[in-house]
């Protein structure tokens, strides 16, 4: 059966992990779902266009929320991006009305389909599809800090003249501004950071902060950011599709915080497949907890806003 990936939201992003998936084919038939149907159907166009060339035979077309639902997997990038100035937890109040009504109009889920949430703010937005969706936590996963962690390899990358894909480092914790970078796990050709490299000089607190305004830096110039998530977001959907179990930091449900946030998972067509236990040092855990408690704080306040609808 030809596997299908619908994509909520036609806009800059959700186009934009579309045509990273013609480039990279990985599935028989994308759906691009959006109520702005003119805009929806102008995208299906134009990227039909990317696939008549001859190398790629990925069928893109317009869908409906049903469809979606029946998906082996629904990315959700639905929803407001941030104006200038604004964080992404500003968003909460919009994109959770947004995210509430898609999922409904979505139901009844196919068992085994996966949700795959980009829409910010990503962790908040993953806990509460979880929620509406009733599907198992393990099969709705936030995009989270595998972004910003690509980010920090490409930054560390060009200060150590080294290959990204030589290094493994996380950012963890909220795909926002209590992230933290676990420091004490960074690697080079699986050698720790500082042995590979003595004379490198790595200012771990401005590289830090660099990651974390990364976002903010682009989306000054030009708006808002795009191919970084494309490409993410595609990553992700062949590791589920092709069941390729490889490790990434992704948002999901910690059992002891009662939030999704970002900790490294291996990611297969069954979602989360397994969580990996990682050590922290004393002060990277420190804000590991305190970015999961900023998040607890924004989930009981939106809830509080809920019970009061
Ligand atoms: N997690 C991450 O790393 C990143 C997340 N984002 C987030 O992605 C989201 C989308 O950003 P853009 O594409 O730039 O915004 P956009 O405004 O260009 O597109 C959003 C689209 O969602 C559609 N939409 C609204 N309600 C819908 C519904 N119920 N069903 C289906 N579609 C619906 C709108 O009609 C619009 O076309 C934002 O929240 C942004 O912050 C953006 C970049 C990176
Ligand atoms: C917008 C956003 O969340 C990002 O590019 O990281």
């Amino acid at each position: 059966m030809t596997s299908r990936i619908a994509i909520l939201g036609s806009g800059e992003v959700g186009s934009t992990i579309a045509y990273s998936l013609i480039l990279n084919p990985v599935a028989g038939e994308i759906l691009l779902v959006d109520p702005k149907e003119e805009v929806r159907d102008a995208q299906v166009q134009d990227l039909s266009d990317a696939t008549f060339h001859g190398d790629t035979s990925t069928l893109v077309r317009a869908g409906t929320h049903k469809e979606a639902g029946q998906c082996d997997i629904v990315v959700i990038t639905a929803g407001a991006a941030q104006k200038k100035g604004e964080s992404r937890t500003d968003l909460v109040g919009r994109n959770l009305k947004i995210l509430g009504s898609a999922i409904e109009d979505m139901k009844p889920f196919r068992e085994d389909t996966i949700i795959v949430l980009v829409t910010n703010p990503v962790d908040i937005l993953t806990y509460f599809a979880q929620k509406f969706s009733g599907l198992p936590k393990s099969q709705v996963i936030g995009s989270g800090t595998f972004l910003d962690s690509a980010r920090l390899r490409g930054i560390l990358s060009a200060k150590c003249g080294v290959a990204a894909s030589s290094i493994d480092a996380y950012v963890l914790g909220e795909h926002g501004d209590s992230q933290m970078v676990a420091w004490s796990h960074a690697s080079v050709g699986g050698i720790p950071l500082e042995e590979a490299l003595p004379d490198a000089s790595i200012d771990k607190a401005s590289i830090a902060e660099d990651t974390k305004k990364k976002a903010a830096a682009i989306a000054e110039n030009k708006g808002a950011t795009a191919y970084g998530i494309g490409g993410v977001t595609s990553s992700i959907c062949k590791s589920i599709l092709f069941d390729e179990c490889n490790i990434r930091p992704l948002s999901h449900y910690q059992d002891d915080m009662k939030v999704c946030i970002s900790m490294p998972v291996v990611i297969g067509r069954k979602g989360i497949v397994k969580q990996i236990p990682l050590k922290l040092s004393e002060s990277e855990q420190k804000e590991l907890e305190q970015s999961a408690k900023s998040m607890r704080e924004i989930i009981e306040d939106a809830e509080k806003e809920q019970n009061k609808e």
